[in-house]
């Protein structure tokens, strides 16, 4: 690797980290927290961890996917479901893409997007953190749009996206042969969509039988941008 882009890696690291700890330190004693996933939600779950057993910090997570689930367990942070409160306290995830003037957000580039969405926004705060490179001027211009879809439908699925001008691919595995498979069983297509206007296009492809649900998220309080040196607070 060369050594700028060495330089750029640790550079991104830093300011996840730094995203990660100041999101947990936004968690308060007695809150039911929603436990995004990826990188980032994972270095904050490593935090909050630490915080619930050096600071004896008490609270419950509800995991937005197995690895979160996986990682809380191991740093001891008590579980609980959905079933048992349906009111979050906060949601604290990353994301792969944010908006510059929406806000509005891509996620799901690890197929975690349907159990997200279902915590994320039921919270009483959402608050995403990322780092400052996933900012951009026009959203999904590089970033497709994932979609969770129902196996038996990825025919149809594929053919009503090809109908609204849409460049749809199937996320296939790297290790296994064949698409990648959810934690819910399910496919994911990747699709480049226009997204002038998010909030319709989140509804409108949730609107395609098959569709289990997308990764345009349009309702977001508060996002953290980390560089190497500060945490920015962006909300609308
Ligand atoms: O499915 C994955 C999630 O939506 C992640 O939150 C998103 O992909 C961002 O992940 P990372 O923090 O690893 O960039």
């Amino acid at each position: 690797m060369a050594k700028s882009s060495l330089k750029s890696s640790s550079n991104v690291e830093n300011a996840k980290f730094r995203v990660a700890k100041e999101a947990a330190n936004l968690v308060k004693d007695g809150m039911i927290v929603g436990l995004g996933s990826g990188t980032t939600a994972n270095l904050f779950i490593d935090e909050l961890g630490r915080r619930v057993a050096e600071e004896e910090l008490s609270v419950f997570g509800i995991p937005t996917s197995f690895e979160s689930r996986m990682l809380a367990i191991q740093y001891g942070i008590p579980l609980v479901s959905l079933d048992e409160y349906g009111e979050i306290d906060i949601a604290i995830d990353g994301a792969d893409e944010v908006d510059k003037k929406s806000l509005c957000l891509i996620k799901g580039g690890g197929g975690c997007h349907t159990l997200e969405k279902i915590i994320d926004y039921c919270a009483k705060e959402f608050v995403v953190m990322v780092d400052e490179n996933k900012i951009v001027d026009s959203l999904g211009d590089k970033t497709p749009v994932p979609l969770e879809v129902l196996p038996i439908a990825y025919s149809t699925v594929l053919n009503e996206l090809l109908k609204r001008n849409a460049a749809p691919s199937i996320r296939m595995a790297d290790r296994k042969m064949g698409p990648v498979i959810t934690d819910n069983g399910n496919m994911i297509i990747d699709v480049f969509i226009d997204l002038k206007n998010p909030e319709e296009t989140e509804k409108e492809l949730n609107s395609i039988p098959g569709v289990v649900e997308n990764g345009i998220f349009t309702k977001v309080d508060k996002i953290l941008v980390g560089s190497p040196k500060k945490v920015k607070i962006l909300s609308k």
